[in-house]
């Protein structure tokens, strides 16, 4: 078992630099199934979820070699049999992304329903609706999402709602279809242009994406490439958010200020002063922080991911702020840990109201799920007292090294490794 102890009344100050974007390696690399050659992919976050990929990757027959400490070698000329089992899939949502690959590749596939972080249900009917659009017979059995094509075939696809998994997996299974894709009513999500650039860079012949109708010629061929992945949006707009939460004065770097817009808005309004550079963002809070409303929504909106953090800020301003959940039906499990931790926020469905309160206190808490794991420890940093965080497997899903680059920024934070039960004896 490991926990973050979490010494707060901190002021985090300093240089922050951001890695590779998850939610788009998370794509990228499955996509590497459809390249005849090896694939170069630069600056890959260390982070469990990239690892698990990498397994599933080697399970399927694949060559996976780090060339450096963020580039990795793909080579999937071998892939064996389609089939990604429960015991690789269960731990992460962008297992998904394998059915679209591999239907492509093989003409069939079998991939165990996903996992990922908890927020209700996380349907794929979109992704389905897409795959048999192209020609392919999909149907889920004993926990199995099994799709068979003899051909695919281009399709004008209207998604019903606008998914970023749905908007990634039909453009995976289209690239080579034979033909004209159309997709209407896209994600516009960063992490979608991404891919999409990654795939034109292997010799798709991909127009839209960042927009909500995506145009695909089918091409008979992808070649490898060599392709570098965007910075991630939702770890910078973290480290934004824990910098305003403590009071700091952190430089972000490596980012791409206008994916962080949304953030950057709402940080403003909540008191903090942010100033962009070509690459790089700065942002500081001197005087109290103050009350925001916020909505999540798809992109160019505010993140549903930085939903959690945002609410942990709130937590600490003056006056009442109201958050709602746009994306996710059930994406406020971690208010209890905030509660126990002093906050005063009541939900109701998928509104969260946050009367402020001047200081949290520490508590002992759990990382309910990736972002509430950030969120929780960003209140943790800001509280008076020494918070136990549990639970934080969830974290390192999506953060890489996080514990070093808060502690380079002031923060006193220790993992702790220990068997059940002798935790509170060594303390
Ligand atoms: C649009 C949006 O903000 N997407 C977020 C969503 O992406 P992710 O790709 O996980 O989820 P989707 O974008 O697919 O889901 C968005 C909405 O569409 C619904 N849906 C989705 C697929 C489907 O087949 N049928 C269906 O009804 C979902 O229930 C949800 O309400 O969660 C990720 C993890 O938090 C975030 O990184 C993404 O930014
Ligand atoms: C919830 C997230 O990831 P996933 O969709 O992989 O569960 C996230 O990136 O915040």
């Amino acid at each position: 078992m490991e926990k973050f102890i979490v010494q707060g009344d901190t002021r985090l100050c300093g240089e922050v630099t951001i890695s590779g974007a998850k939610n788009a390696a998370v794509a990228i690399i499955p996509a590497t199934i459809l390249a005849q050659g090896k694939c170069v992919i630069e600056n890959i976050p260390n982070i469990s979820d990239i690892t698990m990929l990498f397994k599933i990757l080697r399970a399927l027959g694949a060559s996976v070699r780090m060339l450096d400490r963020t580039t990795v070698e793909v080579d999937t000329t071998y892939i064996t049999e389609p089939v990604v089992p429960y015991e690789l899939a269960r731990y992460m949502r962008a297992s998904y992304y394998l059915l679209g690959t591999l239907l492509s590749r093989c003409n069939r596939a079998s991939v165990s329903m996903p996992g990922g972080c908890n927020f209700g249900v996380r349907p794929i009917d979109q992704h389905m609706k897409g795959f048999e659009a192209l020609g392919a017979t999909v149907s889920i059995d004993s926990g199995m999402i099994n799709a068979k094509a003899d051909m695919l075939l281009g399709a004008h696809i209207y998604f019903d709602v606008v998914s970023v998994g749905a908007t990634i997996n039909v453009m995976l299974a289209s690239v080579k279809a034979k033909g004209i894709t159309i997709l209407e009513n896209c994600a516009k999500e960063p992490h979608i242009v991404d891919l999409a650039n990654f795939l034109n860079s292997m010799g798709a012949d991909i127009r839209g994406a960042g927009t909500d109708v995506i145009k695909i010629h089918g091409v008979d061929i992808l070649h490898g490439t060599t392709y570098s992945i965007i910075p991630d949006q939702i770890e910078a707009g973290t480290y934004m958010v824990a910098a305003a939460a403590t009071g700091g004065d952190v430089l972000v770097k490596n980012v791409i200020p206008k994916h962080l817009e949304a953030i950057t808005e709402k940080l403003e309004k909540a008191g903090a002063e942010v100033t962009e550079y070509d690459d790089s963002i700065r942002v500081t809070r001197e005087g109290e922080l103050s009350k925001v409303n916020l909505k999540t929504m798809p992109h160019p909106g505010f993140p549903t991911d930085m939903q959690p953090q945002m609410t942990a800020l709130l937590s600490m301003a003056n006056g009442t702020s109201i958050v709602t959940e746009g994306v996710w039906d059930n994406r406020f499990r971690y208010v209890d840990e905030l509660r126990r931790m002093g906050a005063q926020i009541q939900v109701d469905g998928k509104v969260a109201v946050v009367e402020g309160v001047p200081r949290l206190t520490a508590a002992p808490v759990r990382a309910v799920d990736l972002r509430a794991g950030a969120a929780v420890l960003i209140a943790a940093m800001a509280a008076h007292g020494v918070t136990e965080i549990e639970d934080i497997e969830h974290i390192e899903r999506g953060y890489e090294n996080i514990v070093e680059k808060l502690e380079a920024l002031g923060a006193d934070i220790r993992k702790v490794v220990l068997p059940d039960g002798e935790l509170k004896a060594a303390l």
